[in-house]
């Protein structure tokens, strides 16, 4: 008999409630995420028509030239199949607008064994989902903002020429692009050849990699990733003050417990790429540097939430911060760069893509449906988790009273022997435990939207 599944006592966050950041969020920003994915596909066939035609290439240079650097090839092939994913998504975002039922994945008739395993498993956690909650407002939240980034792979995955294709990719490289001010001014601030460890200097890497989680692209979805760098906090001068924002902030404890770690792993498990993974790279070499620990971060295997970091993403980063530095001629990031490579080279940095991060499952099912990744985090000696959906992951994506003990939202996590783990995300969505009672009314009267519009900071240890 199979034990039963753990729920928490809380309701779980849903797009049936109104009003609720769920509700707005499957209601306006879902869609428009779609929407843009549609837009990209209509450019890329408008740029290949242009190509295609000598007296209108004249005219729009611009868009010849981002057709020239498309690495998707364009044939016969490749232009039907982009049709039928633009039709996919279009059909996903009528569903979605109309809270259709959820149907079940389908894998494609020469889907390999992997593929087959995973869509038995989407649908298996489908099947979990009584019949009444089975439609994308009325379903837990959670599951369905997972189930349509699985979709949106799934209609790739059905072709011959988009499998590998990245829906979110020049995004991500436009939003780096746009934060190399901030990445420069971080590098001056915080990276650099350290003899010894620094609990000050820690204090600030920690910092800098909680608020590099304001760069989420699932969250803002009209930024100007050109001006990304103006909202960035990059310097030590805005630290100060920007800490009366962490509404959680056990700092002391986790410099505490990293001063005490000598040997073994550190887990960062990742959240965006971008100008976040830098500030996290920033935090990995501090602690590479400081301890004989090897580092292990566990980034998406395919795109996630626009801005997750997957492999690509991550050589990006790591290869443009080597262009930018020669450019700039910045010699700490260069060094740094050199160091990253080396580490990579030497299995000192270790990159890792566990499939559970992207399937719909809390972190309270780790234990049954990931015992092998539960086993690696628990002979860690610190982990880290990175961002939003890590948190809403991590106590089930429910509606906590907020002063709930942390201890209590994260469920069988608690007594599942994974390492000591500190949570380093800024607030947003209307999930959150271990505030002080009364904290959640003090912060209703600072600013109403405290739980969701990024702007406050949790540093939350659990050991
Ligand atoms: O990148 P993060 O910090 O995990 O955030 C994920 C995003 O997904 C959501 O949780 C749901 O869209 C947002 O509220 C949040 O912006």
């Amino acid at each position: 008999m199979t034990a039963p599944r753990p729920v928490p006592s809380a309701p779980l966050l849903r797009g049936s409630v109104v009003p609720s950041f769920a509700y707005t969020t499957i209601k306006d920003r879902l869609p428009v995420i779609l929407a843009k994915v549609i837009d990209h596909f209509v450019r890329r066939q408008h740029r290949e028509h242009i190509k295609g035609s000598s007296a209108a290439a004249t005219e729009d240079a611009a868009a010849t030239a981002a057709a020239a650097a498309e690495d998707t090839a364009w044939d016969d092939r490749s232009a039907s199949e982009l049709r039928r994913i633009r039709d996919d998504i279009a059909a996903l975002k009528y569903a979605m607008a109309r809270d259709r039922p959820l149907e079940p994945l389908v894998a494609a008739a020469d889907a390999s064994a992997d593929e087959a395993t995973d869509v038995a498993l989407w649908n298996a956690a489908l099947d979990e989902l009584d019949a009444a909650e089975r439609s994308w407002f009325k379903a837990p939240w959670l599951f369905i903002e997972c189930f349509m980034y699985r979709l949106l792979r799934q209609s790739l995955l059905a072709t011959t020429t988009w499998r590998d294709y990245d829906l979110f990719e020049s995004e991500k490289q436009a939003s780096l692009f746009g934060s190399a001010e901030s990445i420069l001014r971080m590098a001056s601030a915080a990276l650099g050849v350290r003899a010894a460890a620094d609990r000050d200097a820690a204090a600030e890497l920690i910092q800098f990699s909680l608020w590099g989680n304001q760069s989420d692209l699932s969250l803002f979805v009209n930024a100007k990733h050109d001006e990304a760098h103006k909202h960035q906090i990059s310097g030590k001068d805005q630290l100060a003050s920007s800490s009366s924002s962490i509404i959680v902030n056990d700092m002391d404890a986790v410099l505490d417990k990293l001063a005490a770690i000598r040997t073994g792993t550190v887990v960062i498990v990742l959240d965006n790429a971008g100008f976040e993974l830098f500030g996290d790279l920033c935090l990995a070499d501090y602690i590479t540097q400081t301890t004989e620990c090897t580092v292990v971060f566990e980034g998406k295997l395919f795109p996630w939430f626009v801005s997750d970091t997957t492999a690509r993403d991550f050589d990006f980063v790591v290869d443009e911060c080597a262009l930018l530095a020669d450019k700039r001629e910045h010699d700490n990031l260069r060094e740094a760069v050199a160091r990253w490579r080396a580490w990579v080279a030497s299995g000192r940095w270790v990159l890792r893509f566990d499939p559970f991060w992207t399937t719909p499952f809390p972190f309270w099912r780790m234990p049954e449906r990931a015992p092998a990744l539960l086993k690696q985090l628990s002979d860690a000696q610190l982990v880290m988790f990175k961002g939003d959906l890590n948190y809403r992951k991590m106590v089930h994506d429910a509606a906590w009273p907020p002063h709930t003990p942390f201890a209590e939202a994260i469920g069988p996590i608690a007594s599942s022997g994974i390492a000591p783990f500190v949570m380093l995300r800024t607030c947003k969505s209307d999930t959150v435990a271990g505030l002080r009672p009364g904290q959640a009314a003090e912060l209703d009267a600072i600013d109403k939207d405290w739980m969701v519009n990024g702007k406050f900071g949790i540093i939350q240890l659990h050991q």
